[in-house]
């Protein structure tokens, strides 16, 4: 770890900060005088929706800039008055307004004493790499600017919005995504209905639309899924999370065509079926002898079987059962096709391990979408699985199985490829520096920038704690190492910060790739990438170095 004496992102979070910090001050003055006011006349709807205004305010904002119990109490509190706003009867009830104003008082008085901020700064130039631009659209100016700077230090370019309706469709360069606050603009029709307005303001645009807010609920999830969202994130934001979707959501992964077997002894409907889905960009495969099932789907690996009901000497029903005796297909997503009406059988059918049927005569254009569907969940869920949540990169298992069926891949069609293991310098003492929640921050930056610099088809692991694994494909070593070495680089200009102090780490790697121990299996060029680390930690670290002998 090294420490880095000054930097200029820190200085204007920091401004930030006391900017915030003044403008807290002023909040509590206006709410000082609006509780006044309601101390006298309660139920007043107009002072009503103000106090819930100031308190949506500070919700949304307040957790962003380390007033954790702030925003906690606060969101309480607006929560119960946009209840009460929502049925006029109950404006009726009294609340302890003034007792409210105390609580949130001393939540930001003890905020105060141990607030802390973490954040990342680079110097480091992507120019060799585009910057993803997102519009961000955020009212609070404070709140604009500071998320402005945090996602630059992602690696992001920013052109913020203070209204939605600043937005010109057509005359900008277009975005790769938009971050925008579900309560930004104050057009009437936002109010009255924010589905509508928002479908209206991105009806042009086609990238992907985030939204973010203060409200935890069904509600504004709903609204953001309607109004065209992707995603809803509550405020204050997890960054590492928000950056993590972003990279995600604008470099989605390569799509695979979807790979479906048809079991089905009609080889005529096999094969008109076959040349639907082939012309839908699918990979089929038929078969007509049941006998065959385990070793086709093992050899074929589909993401989804289409089974025909009943075939000779075996039902479909069976095949699917004995497929979920099989643990690594149980999961196997498994339509029927079939003409039965006898319902008992059909749900016979179901128990046993199929999960839909699709009626014979079939209709290809449902099939067709159907698979489509299905195929994408399935391998969201086994992404999901395999993934690591704080990274967003494979699990330590998954990346060991990327590699053997890598290597077994390159077995049969030969190409070179790299394994590396990298590591993150003197790791330790950032815990014990700083807390374990800044060393998440600082694996969840690996992670970031790991999914920045390398390709798509490259396979990236967190290998464990704060080890990585990468399968880089087609890479010789040579390419590997610079980059590596240019990744090494990136890092060491990131700066972290918390609370006001400043450090930045390094990382050590070790290389290897196929061609330079051609005999080896996955296991001896994971161990060989690893000698090269230890190599690399013990010249000097903050090194990558070459597997040779
Ligand atoms: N914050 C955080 N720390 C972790 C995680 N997993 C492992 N660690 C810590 O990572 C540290 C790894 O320390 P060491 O293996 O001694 O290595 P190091 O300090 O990086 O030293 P060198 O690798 O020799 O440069 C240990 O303190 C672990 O507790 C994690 O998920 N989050």
């Amino acid at each position: 770890m090294i420490k880095a004496s000054s930097n200029s992102l820190t200085a204007r979070l920091e401004t930030l900060r006391i900017a915030y910090n003044k403008r807290l001050k002023i909040d509590f003055e206006e709410l000082a005088i609006l509780v006044d006011r309601l101390t006298e006349d309660s139920s007043n709807a107009e002072y009503l929706k103000k106090l819930h205004s100031c308190f949506h305010k500070m919700a949304g904002s307040a957790g962003t800039f380390g007033f954790q119990q702030l925003g906690h109490k606060v969101r309480e509190y607006e929560y119960f008055l946009a209840e009460a706003l929502k049925k006029p009867q109950a404006l009726q009830v009294t609340f302890p307004f003034a007792d409210w104003l105390e609580h949130l008082r001393n939540a930001a008085l003890a905020d105060e004493k141990c607030n802390s901020s973490v954040g990342i700064e680079t110097n480091q130039s992507y120019s060799a790499i585009a910057k993803p631009l997102i519009w961000l659209v955020e009212r609070d100016a404070i709140l604009q600017e500071y998320l402005t700077h945090q996602l630059q230090s992602f690696g992001f370019s920013v052109k913020s919005f203070h209204d939605a309706l600043q937005i010109e469709n057509g005359t900008e360069k277009l975005p790769d995504c938009i971050l925008v606050d579900h309560h930004g603009s104050q057009a009437e029709t936002l109010f009255s209905d924010p589905v509508l307005f928002w479908q209206e303001c991105f009806k042009l645009v086609d990238c992907p639309i985030l939204f973010m807010g203060a409200e935890e609920s069904f509600t504004a999830r709903l609204n953001a899924l309607r109004s065209g969202g992707q995603g809803y994130f509550v405020k204050p934001l997890d960054m590492i999370k928000l950056t993590s979707f972003l990279a995600q959501l604008i470099k989605p992964e390569k799509v695979e065509p979807e790979r479906l077997l048809i079991v089905e002894d009609d080889q005529e409907l096999a094969r008109h079926c076959q040349s639907y889905l082939e012309q839908a960009g699918m990979q089929v495969v038929c078969l007509d002898h049941p006998q065959a099932l385990f070793e086709t789907v093992s050899n074929f690996n589909p993401d989804l079987i289409l089974m025909d009901l009943w075939l000779p000497d075996v039902s479909g029903a069976e095949m699917a059962s004995l497929l979920r005796q099989v643990d690594r297909w149980a999961h196997m997503p498994v339509i029927y096709l079939s003409a039965e009406s006898n319902v008992h059988l059909r749900h016979q059918a179901l128990l046993m391990g199929g999960d839909a049927f699709v009626e014979k005569p079939l209709d290809m254009e449902f099939l067709v979408r159907l698979c489509q569907d299905r195929v994408r969940r399935a391998r969201q869920l086994k992404q999901t699985q395999n993934q690591d949540s704080l990274t967003g990169l494979l699990k330590h298992a998954s990346i060991k199985e990327a590699l053997q069926n890598h290597w077994e891949y390159v077995q049969r069609q030969p190409q070179v490829f790299s394994v590396v293991m990298l590591d993150i310098d003197h790791f330790k003492s950032v815990n014990d520096t700083y807390g374990h929640a800044v060393g998440d921050l600082v694996i969840a930056a690996v992670g970031t920038l790991l999914r920045q610099r390398f390709r798509n088809t490259d396979k990236l692991g967190r290998y464990g704690g704060e080890e990585f694994t990468l399968v880089l494909i087609d890479c010789t070593a040579e390419n590997a190492m610079s980059m590596v070495n240019a990744l090494r680089e990136a890092f060491a200009t990131i700066q972290f910060t918390v609370n006001g102090q400043h450090f930045s780490c390094t990382l050590s790697a070790g290389v290897v790739d196929n061609h330079l121990f051609p005999d080896d299996s996955p296991e001896a060029l994971l161990e060989r990438a690893d000698n090269a680390l230890y190599k690399a930690k013990h010249t000097g670290r903050n090194r990558v170095c070459l597997a040779i002998e």
